[in-house]
């Protein structure tokens, strides 16, 4: 199945959705969060188009945030300024503030490539090099001048981590690229977190994947919160109602004058509350699928 996210999300029945919501009464209470992200008045732009405006939410310490909403909300373009990762698309430019740890990121002094080793990507097609299992996951230590036992060491870690190694510790000079889909997904997981970064932004991370791998990266997902704080866009309700501690639901508004549309956020909540007693009508037309 080329894409179980889409067929998923049509299917959207509420009482499912709602009955699939994960558990929160384990999570800390809202005064204990501890706070990686805290958003004001975001306005991403590309050239003169406002893709996204007035975003302001936060994302806290080792919970998963989902960003849900329809084709077009900003969603990709709001998760990739969380690592300045739009600073590498021409005439992009970000409004606002972005503190992590309560620093601007885009403030003068700071370093983005810095930024992007503490605040990781995956990407909604699995991206592995074309180099070998071994080195995909070694990439980001090497450049960090990483050599010998301590690299052979943090491979295996970062493999262990991403639930491969077992899958690929007999065949680490193969190519990343003899993988199935799952496995580079999970590969570039792996690539991702072998630089420990803090957090891991996933941008639709299981849209190429059949229902066992997508699956298999959600399971990954609740492992590895303990260790990361995960932000995830993602189109499967489903999905984000199943791993999710909180929840960003944007929508499209159209400007009159330019027949553009720029996104912007109707509500950030519990993902509990989200899918099942939403505070405005436009998140419960989207949730029980009237809309979007
Ligand atoms: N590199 C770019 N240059 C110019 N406009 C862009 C670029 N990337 C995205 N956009 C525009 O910004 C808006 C938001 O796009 P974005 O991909 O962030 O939305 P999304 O909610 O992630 O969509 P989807 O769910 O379809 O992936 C859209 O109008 C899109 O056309």
């Amino acid at each position: 199945m080329a894409d179980a996210s889409v067929a998923e999300t049509t299917s959207t029945n509420p009482l499912h959705l709602h009955d699939i919501v994960r558990d929160a009464d384990q999570d800390p209470p809202a005064h204990q969060r501890e706070l990686v992200f805290d958003l004001h008045g975001v306005n991403v732009f590309y050239g003169a188009f406002k893709a996204v405006r007035d975003v302001s939410f936060d994302v806290a310490k080792h919970e998963i945030t989902a960003l849900i909403g329809p084709s077009g909300c900003g969603k990709s373009t709001l998760l990739r300024s969380l690592n300045r990762m739009n600073d590498l698309i021409p005439g992009a430019r970000v409004e606002g503030t972005v503190a992590y740890h309560g620093e601007n990121i885009y403030d003068a002094e700071i370093d983005p490539v810095e930024v992007r080793r503490r605040i990781g990507m995956v990407f909604q097609k699995p991206n592995p090099f074309p180099k070998s299992i071994f080195d995909n996951v070694a990439f980001g230590p090497r450049l960090n001048g990483v050599r010998g036992s301590a690299l052979e060491g943090i491979v295996e870690q970062a493999l262990k981590g991403a639930a491969l190694w077992d899958e690929v510790k007999g065949k680490l000079k193969e190519s990343g690229l003899s993988l199935s889909g799952g496995q580079q997904q999970r590969l570039c997981i792996a690539r991702a977190i072998a630089v420990e970064p803090e957090v891991v932004l996933m941008d639709e991370p299981c849209s190429a994947l059949d229902p066992i791998a997508t699956a298999r990266i959600e399971d990954l997902m609740q492992q590895i919160k303990d260790k990361y704080t995960i932000v995830i866009v993602t189109h499967n309700m489903q999905q984000a109602a199943r791993i999710s501690d909180r929840t960003a639901f944007f929508v499209t508004e159209v400007n009159p004058e330019s027949d553009t549309r720029t996104g912007l956020l109707v509500e950030y909540d519990e993902t509990s509350k989200i899918f099942s007693n939403p505070s405005d009508e436009r998140t419960e037309n989207y949730v029980t699928g009237r809309f979007g």
